[in-house]
This record gives structure tokens, sequence and C-alpha cells, in this order.
């Protein structure tokens, strides 16, 4: 059956006229001759106003491609195309010809991908701006002072907040936190975002130094001030914190004595040295840190209260990681991150169950012991996942004390010292490295203690 032209053309209109694509139709004088619905659409210009006038009317003529390919006669497929300064377009253009291969016009075909294009262009300049913001934030953190304590909790973020504040102030602060909880890294923190920072920062343990040195580890001596003592003399702890912070670390060791010194020392704002006649003039911040109650040794009478009350003028308390166990993910990946880099190995992931254990632990090591967990996990684990038995295994309940089942006998003596290095490895691993808790169990001064550390070269992270 044959079909009518007048069938044809009536067909061939309508499925021009539904097409989602543009399709535009010039005569080879650059008249439009066809403009569909699409066309008007995409390029808001009504059949009426066009059909019939030259295109160059409407578009500039190096952007029209019907006019190229009228040129050229070369046919366009799919090609990028900007019609308009908004528009952007997928094109495709051919030429016509009569049943005499005459050229007798051009026909265009065009996809408008102008929102496709709009939202790539947002999506990359959302990018730019994210990348912008992340390198923002992580050049913040870096001259962030407290970027290294990691954690999200309310009560750590409240701590930094007044830290912070304490850090614009010149006052003393006393920081009080279990062992391992973070005392020094705060201190630190608040020296660092201080107007001290280019100033040094001098820690010194109250509870390592033997009573009979600690006076001339604080204060110094002149020349000649005792025998043993250098000729030149020796700037104490104070001195070469000139302009910086003095951390007491463990305070509540101080013995008596030392807590006289020092309160003199701080309300008078200058030392003697051992020996020395003049007095010295000082200018230090006091950051003390304690895992001690202060209070209650004040009502012991083993702390003076006017030094309490000299040191507590800033009060901070550090919360012990069971107060504060949702900031242990995120110290879990800090971790992670910190010995698979150092340790070079590929970063593993953790399963839930596994951190489900380490939040039911009760950690009295707080993030020391955390942080020591996962630096031996790191050197033992080869997996590319840490599994609950992992972490079961390396928890102290998990630990069996294997016995060797043969010694080579020792002499007396070193039997006995073998016994005594024994007994401090063991109770420093039961208390975490305090040593404070540690020389008390162990019926020792913690001088005591640090002495024989050294002697059976005991490392003990402090
Ligand atoms: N919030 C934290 N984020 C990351 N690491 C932390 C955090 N708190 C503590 N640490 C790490 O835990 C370890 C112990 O911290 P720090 O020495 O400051 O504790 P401390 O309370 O002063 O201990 P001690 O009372 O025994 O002297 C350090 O390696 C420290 O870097």
């Amino acid at each position: 059956m044959k079909i009518p032209d007048s069938f044809a053309l009536h067909t061939l209109h309508t499925l021009l006229s539904v097409l989602e694509e543009s399709i535009s139709i010039v005569n080879t004088k650059g008249e439009m001759v066809y403009w569909n619905e699409a066309a008007e659409k995409t390029f808001h210009i009504k059949k009426e106003e066009i059909i019939g006038r030259n295109v160059t009317d409407f578009f500039r003529e190096e952007d029209v491609m019907n006019l190229k390919v009228l040129k050229s006669k070369q046919p366009v497929h799919e090609k990028y195309h900007q019609p308009l300064p908004d528009q952007h377009v997928v094109i495709s253009t051919t030429p016509i010809y009569d049943e005499n291969n005459q050229l007798i016009g051009s026909m265009s075909v065009e996809r408008d991908i102008s929102t496709t294009i709009r939202l790539n262009e947002n999506l990359s300049n959302t990018l730019q701006e994210l990348q912008h913001l992340k390198q923002q934030l992580s050049s913040k953190r870096l001259d962030d002072a407290f970027s290294k304590i990691k954690g999200n909790s309310q009560a750590i973020n409240r701590l930094i907040y007044d830290a912070k504040k304490a850090a614009k102030s010149d006052a003393t602060v006393l920081i009080t936190g279990e062992s391992g909880s973070g005392k020094e890294l705060f201190a630190q923190a608040i020296h660092q975002e201080s107007s001290r920072s280019k100033k040094a920062f001098i820690p010194i343990n109250c509870g390592a130094i033997p009573q009979a040195l600690f006076e001339s580890e604080l204060f110094g001596y002149e020349a000649g001030a005792y025998t043993g003592a250098s000729n030149k003399g020796k700037p104490g702890k104070m001195e070469l914190a000139k302009g910086g912070t003095l951390f007491l670390d463990e305070v509540g060791e101080l013995p008596l004595n030392m807590q006289v010194k020092l309160l003199r020392a701080l309300q008078e704002k200058e030392i003697y040295r051992i020996g020395g006649q003049t007095p010295k003039k000082i200018n230090v911040r006091i950051i003390a840190a304690t895992n001690r109650h202060l209070e209650n040794m004040v009502s012991e009478g083993t702390f003076r209260s006017d030094l309490y009350y000299r040191l507590n003028v800033f009060a901070t308390r550090i919360p012990s990681l069971r107060e504060r166990i949702e900031d242990l993910p995120c110290l879990v990946y800090e971790f992670l991150e910190e010995f698979s880099s150092s340790y070079n190995k590929p970063l593993p992931s953790i399963h839930k169950e596994a951190l489900n254990r380490l939040c039911e632990y009760h950690w009295p090591g707080n993030i020391r012991e955390l942080r020591n967990l996962f630096e031996r996990l790191m050197v033992l684990h080869e997996h590319s996942e840490i599994s609950e038995m992992d972490i079961t295994q390396l928890l102290p309940q998990a630990k069996q004390l294997v016995k060797p089942l043969y010694t080579v006998p020792l002499s007396l003596k070193n039997e006995k010292e073998s016994i005594e290095r024994e007994r401090i490895l063991q109770t420093l691993e039961k208390t975490y490295g305090n040593k404070s808790i540690s020389a008390k169990e162990l019926g020792m001064s913690r001088a005591t203690l640090y002495k024989k550390m050294k002697k059976y070269g005991i490392g003990y992270e402090s």
C-alpha cells in the first residue's frame, strides 16, 4: 500500500514535534525553514518569530552550525557546542541534498545539556570550595595548639574551650586527672597557645627527683656551692623557663619543705641559687598537674594549703577515658593511623565487635594505655581487619603469666635483684606506669623507685 504524501508529511511533522531534541533546518540562503517545539523551548524563540527569517538575526553567524555545514558540506556528529553564552548543546548537523544532488539546506539536531553542565559547574565549584575549606581547616588545625588533643566528646570540647581561655591569661593552672589522661598534653597546648609560646616549656617531675637534689634542680646553684657541684654553677629549671612555662608534674609528690620554698619563689617572683647571695628575678608561668587529690592532702597536712590556693587559680580536671568513652573510636582511629604510618603498614579496619570490646574495658591507664595497646597491636597484627579476638588477647585480663620451665641458678644478690626488678615491672604494668601508686605499693619513695628503674633499665613512659 502506498502511503499518501500528505500522510507521510504529517507523520514526519508529528515525529519532529515530539522529539526532545531541537530540530532546525535552514535553506542555502540561511533562512530558517523548520523549527520544532523543543527548539522553541531551548532557545525561547517562537516558530512564528524565526521561520522565514535569516538565522543571523537571532544568532551570531559563527555560532550557527547549520551555516558552517552549508559552507563546508561536511556533516558534524555529536559535537559539544555553545550556540548562546548560557546554552550548552550536543549537536549533529548534516547538509540536505535534493534528488539531483543539489545542496538545498542543512539540518541540526541539538540536545540541550545546559542543566547538566550547570550542575557540573556547581559541583566542581563546590568541590573546589570544599578543597579550599579542607586546606583552611587542616592548616588551622596544624596551627591550633590543641590539635593534638583528640576526641569529640562534650567533656573534651568543654575542656579545650576552657583551656584556651586559660591560655590567654597568665594565671597559674592546676590540672588534675588520672595517670595517662592527657595532663601534660593539655599543659603543652596551653603553653603553645599562650603569649609565652616562643619561650621554653620546661617540665619537671616533682616525684622523680630525690629530695636532696630538688632545690638545686628548681633553683640552680652558684659555682662552688657544694662539693661535687660544677665549678661554673648551674641555672635551675625556674631560671631556664624564663619568659616561658614551668610544668610542675606530679606536684602532689613535692616534699613539704620544698613546698614552702616553691611558694616563696612564686610569691616573691625571685629565687636564690644555692650558695647565691643575690636574688634572681624569675618570670615563669606555672602549670601544675597531679593525679592525687590535693584537697584531701591539704586536710591530711601533707600538702600546704597556701601553696594549694596559689596553684589552684585556674583548675581543670581531665575526665578519665571511661568517663568519656565516646571519645574512644576517634582515639582508636588516630592511633591506628599514627602507628600504621610509623610502622609502615597498611591501615587496617577495625571490626565493630572489637570496638565494643574496647568500650567495655575500664582503662585504668587511660589514653596512655590505649595508645600503648595500639602500638603493640600494630607491631603484631598482620591482617586487614582487627577482630574482637585480637583485642581480647591484648587486654590485661587475657594476659597469662608464663613461668619459665627452667632458670639458671643466680647468686643470692642477683636473685634478690632479679626478684626486685620483676616486682617493679609487674607493679608498673599493673598501674599503667603510675609511679606514685607503684612506689606506694612497693613501699619505697618515688625517688627510690626512679633510681631502681634506672638501675634495672626499666624505661616506662611518664
Ligand atoms: N586527647 C588525647 N588525644 C591524643 N593523645 C592523647 C590524648 N590524651 C593523652 N594522649 C596521649 O596519651 C599519653 C599520656 O598523656 P600525658 O602524658 O599527657 O598524660 P598525663 O595525664 O600527663 O600522665 P601522667 O599523670 O602519668 O604524667 C601521651 O602519649 C599523650 O600523647
